[in-house]
This record gives structure tokens, C-alpha cells and sequence, in this order.
């Protein structure tokens, strides 16, 4: 582990840490020493545990913000709870390229998250690091040898096969030590995230573990692999890298309480794409935040419980096709139908204008408009192809998602992740619920299948959640 430099190498403009700072002796030497031999950067890191996470392959970009929001709640609250996690930092996984970014000729493989979400927003609630940031703080560490970061645990997370025991679900983990290992967790199979691909990472011992419970179970398997990779005091307190990938097994501690709306109210999304929605949204729908009555405060922390946002003067309809024209068949409207509920409800609500998100191909979205020869018909392409090569795939969702928050009332698809990822949008900016947890049916009139409706829950005491327990 340690490194054995005599000098401050630099690599990448990175200075490395010499051998003042190696482990053993940088971390018992007395705080005034250590000041005086290491740069004063490493001191406040001190422990540092890095978790990295990664999702199963096949899942699509809204699964993935509500994986983030398990894990952000978790390790905040590991933070604060416990005393060797006092600088655990969330490594934020890289975004491959997803299986519905269609795009050709786009770069869209390992995107950091600060394309597509305020970083410096998601820090206010919780310790987590784009992937260049944790390899910049890592580096400065100076070990092992540099360029490579050394995982020294990676947990393959999968499901037990049998769920209930006796008709009871209980939170439990184990690691799969007797062959034969499930399939999924062939060290090889990227199944679980393409995270161990990244080229500076070289892991040491590899778990398959059975998992099955909440969040906060991680605690547990962490500890467990701290104490396995300490020898005694003297290595008490070094830095640790762990990951867990498939950590979409891993469920929310409390879906929908309080830090689940914390978490959710700091994914505010990066500044250039809420400019773009926000430039369309005066351009096509001559709509403003003052007009709309939707007003954000500049941080989420100063936001308040409120029901009086308006919405600009458009009825905003989130239309999933691709696969779930196939998959979902029996849900999924046709676009005549389609069309018919949304004419119903531009009808209702006396409007004229309706913007339609949707992952449509260019010849189902001219169909389509062909339905609203007495209506307007408004859909979000780039502007340019500057413009696309910036936003990419994801950031053009993004902004389809943004126009959809600002709309009098919205319509989404049943089952949908998209869709739920904008009715919270919708209630964090404060619109009544009616306007926001509508869901197209198969056809028009008849009983159909709605959407869960899970409103927001604001903190009633902002102390509390402020509690330290070290
Ligand atoms: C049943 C599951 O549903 C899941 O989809 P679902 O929850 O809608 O939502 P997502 O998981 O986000 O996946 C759908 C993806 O399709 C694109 N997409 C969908 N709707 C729109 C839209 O209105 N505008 C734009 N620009 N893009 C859209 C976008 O890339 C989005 O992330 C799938 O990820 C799973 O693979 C699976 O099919």
C-alpha cells in the first residue's frame, strides 16, 4: 500500500504526496508534524472511505437517480452517525453509454454528473465526489503507485432466490463463498455496472453477495471490510476504497420520508440545462418563472412547503414509446388515443397549447402532430447541432423534463420512471397535485391504471436532521 517516493512526483499537474505522508508514519505523528511534513490538503482527510457504486447495465437514466438517492441518504446519514465514516465520500459512477441514448456521432460514454446535475448542490446534502474529483483527492494520497487506484474490496450485489422466509421478508446479506456463484456475479459481466472497466482501476478481493434489505444494511458489510483490511491501530484510521456494484438491489431505508425529499430536492439539475429549458420555454411557450408563478429559491435548502405555483399557460404531456409501445402494450395508448386524452384536456382547461416529451421517432411525433390541426402542436428539438453535441441524449430528456415542470398541468405514462421524476419536480416547485399525478390510460374514458401518487413530505423540523451522534 504504501508508496515508496522520495520525491513529489507529478503527474497530470497532481502532486503526489512524498514520503513524509506515507500511512504509517504520517498518521501517528503529532497534528503539529504532520502540518509540517504533509500538505495541508491530506490533513482534514484523515480515514477518508471511498464508496464507489455502479448499476446494473440495462437501467435507464431515471432508475438511476432514485439508486443515487439510496445511496446519498445513506451515506449522509453514515456520516454523521458514525466516527470512522466521518469522511466517507460517495464516488459518483461515470454514465455509460445507456441503452436508450440512441444518438450516433455524440460522445456519450462517461459522463460525469455535473453534465447533467448541480454538483455543488448535491454536496449540500450529501459527501459525493464526480469520478475526476475522487481520482484528483485520491491521488493525493500518493498509493498506491499512482496513476492506478486501488479498490481493495468489491461487492457484486444480487438477489437471494427465495425472498420470504416463512412468509417474512427480513434484511440480510451474505457473501457467496461455494461455488457455483450465480451468473450475475461473474467477475467478468459488466451486468452490474461498468464501473471495474474504468482503465485506473484495479480491485483487489471480489464478493458475490446475496443482498436483501435497505440501504443502511451496507453499514454493516462495509464495517465487516474495514475490520477484515486493518491489521491493528496503527492502520485504524488509512484510507479504504470499497465498491458495490448492481447497488440497485439495495432499497431505499425510507421511500418518500423526509431525507428521501432532502436528497431529492439537492438533484437540482445543472445550471446550462435548466438555462436551455428555460430559453425555450420564453421562446415557444412565451412563458417565464414570474409568469408561471413558479418561482425557485437560488438554494434548495430555502425552500418552502407551497401549493400556489401556476405553470405556464401549456399543458405539458410526458408520452413514453419505444419499448414500452411493445412491452407495455396493454398500458401504452396508441397516438390516436393519445392524442384524443390530451385534445380533452387542452378542452378542459381551456388551452391551446400542448408540449409533448416523448422518446418518439421523428415519424410517430409528425403523426402525431397531424392530430392537432386546431392546437399547437410543441416539441423540444436542439436548436443546432452545437447544441445537440452539448446536451447529448441525456441533457435533451433533461430539458424535456424541465418544460414538463413548468406546465399549468401535466399528463404522464403509467409506470414510467420519467414520468414520476417529474411529478417530484412538480412537487418541489409547488403545484397542486391534481395538476401534476395525471396518467395517460389505454383509451379514452373507462377505468385504467393510474400511477402511485406520492406527495412531498417537508421536514418539520430542520434541526433535528441536523443531529451528530459523534
Ligand atoms: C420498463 C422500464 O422502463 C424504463 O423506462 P422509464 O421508466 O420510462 O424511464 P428511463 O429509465 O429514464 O428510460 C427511458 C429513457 O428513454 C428516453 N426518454 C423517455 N421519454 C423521453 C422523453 O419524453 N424525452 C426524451 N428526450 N427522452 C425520453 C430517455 O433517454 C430516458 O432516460 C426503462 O429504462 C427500462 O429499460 C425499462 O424499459
Amino acid at each position: 500500500h504504501t508508496s515508496n517516493n522520495n520525491n513529489n512526483n507529478t503527474t497530470d499537474g497532481v502532486r503526489f504526496s512524498s514520503n513524509h505522508c506515507q500511512r504509517h508514519l504520517f498518521w501517528e505523528q503529532l497534528p503539529g508534524e504532520a502540518t509540517a511534513t504533509c500538505p495541508a490538503d491530506i490533513l482534514p482527510l484523515r480515514g477518508a472511505v471511498y464508496l464507489l457504486y455502479d448499476v446494473n447495465i440495462s437501467e435507464g437514466f431515471n432508475l438511476r437517480r432514485d439508486v443515487y438517492i439510496r445511496m446519498a441518504v445513506f451515506v449522509r446519514r453514515l456520516q454523521r452517525r458514525n466516527k470512522r465514516f466521518r469522511n466517507v465520500r460517495l464516488v459518483l459512477p461515470p454514465w455509460p453509454r445507456l441503452y436508450h441514448w440512441h444518438s450516433h456521432g455524440l460522445a456519450q460514454t462517461n459522463l460525469l454528473w455535473r453534465h447533467f446535475f448541480d454538483v455543488e448542490s448535491l454536496r449540500r446534502f450529501a459527501p459525493v465526489l464526480d469520478y475526476d474529483e475522487f481520482l484528483a483527492e485520491y491521488r493525493m494520497f500518493g498509493h498506491p503507485a499512482p496513476p492506478f487506484v486501488h479498490v481493495s474490496q468489491v461487492f457484486r450485489l444480487t438477489h437471494y432466490e427465495i425472498m420470504l422466509e416463512q412468509g417474512i421478508f427480513r434484511d440480510k446479506y451474505e457473501r457467496v463463498t461455494t461455488p457455483p456463484l450465480p451468473d450475475a456475479c461473474n467477475e467478468k459481466s459488466l451486468s452490474g455496472g461498468a464501473l471495474l472497466q474504468q482503465p485506473l482501476l484495479r480491485h483487489g478481493r471480489y464478493h458475490c453477495v446475496r443482498f436483501q434489505g435497505s440501504a443502511g444494511l451496507l453499514e454493516r458489510l462495509l464495517r465487516e471490510a474495514i475490520r477484515e483490511d486493518t491489521a491493528g491501530t496503527e492502520d485504524a484510521h488509512d484510507m479504504r476504497v470499497y465498491a458495490v456494484i448492481s447497488a440497485e438491489t439495495v432499497l431505499h431505508d425510507n421511500w418518500g420520508d423526509e431525507q428521501f425529499w432532502l436528497a431529492r430536492r439537492s438533484m437540482r439539475f445543472a445550471p446550462q440545462l435548466s438555462q436551455v429549458a428555460a430559453d425555450f420555454r420564453l421562446a415557444s411557450l412565451g412563458t417565464t418563472d414570474s409568469t408561471a408563478g413558479v418561482q425557485r429559491p437560488a438554494m434548495w435548502e430555502l425552500e418552502r412547503h407551497k401549493r400556489d405555483a401556476r405553470g405556464g399557460d401549456y399543458l405539458c404531456a410526458h408520452l413514453r414509446r419505444g419499448d414500452f409501445v411493445k412491452s407495455r402494450e396493454s398500458t401504452t395508448p396508441t397516438l390516436k388515443a393519445a392524442a384524443q386524452q390530451m385534445k380533452q384536456l387542452l378542452r378542459a382547461f381551456n388551452m391551446t397549447t400542448v408540449f409533448v416529451a416523448s422518446d418518439a421517432t421523428p415519424y410517430e411525433l409528425l403523426e402525431l402532430k397531424e392530430l392537432f390541426y386546431r392546437f399547437r402542436f410543441v416539441h423540444f428539438t436542439p436548436e443546432s447541432k452545437w447544441q445537440r453535441n452539448q446536451l447529448k441524449d441525456g441533457g435533451v430528456a433533461i430539458v424535456d423534463q424541465l418544460i414538463c415542470s413548468y406546465a399549468k398541468h401535466f399528463v404522464g405514462t403509467y409506470e414510467s420512471t420519467f414520468t414520476y421524476r417529474i411529478y417530484e419536480e412538480r412537487e418541489i416547485l409547488g403545484f397542486n397535485k391534481a395538476s401534476t399525478f395525471n396518467t395517460f390510460c389505454k383509451a379514452l374514458g373507462g377505468n385504467c391504471a393510474r400511477n402511485a401518487v406520492w406527495p412531498i413530505v417537508w421536514p418539520e423540523d430542520a434541526d433535528e436532521d441536523d443531529e451528530r451522534f459523534y
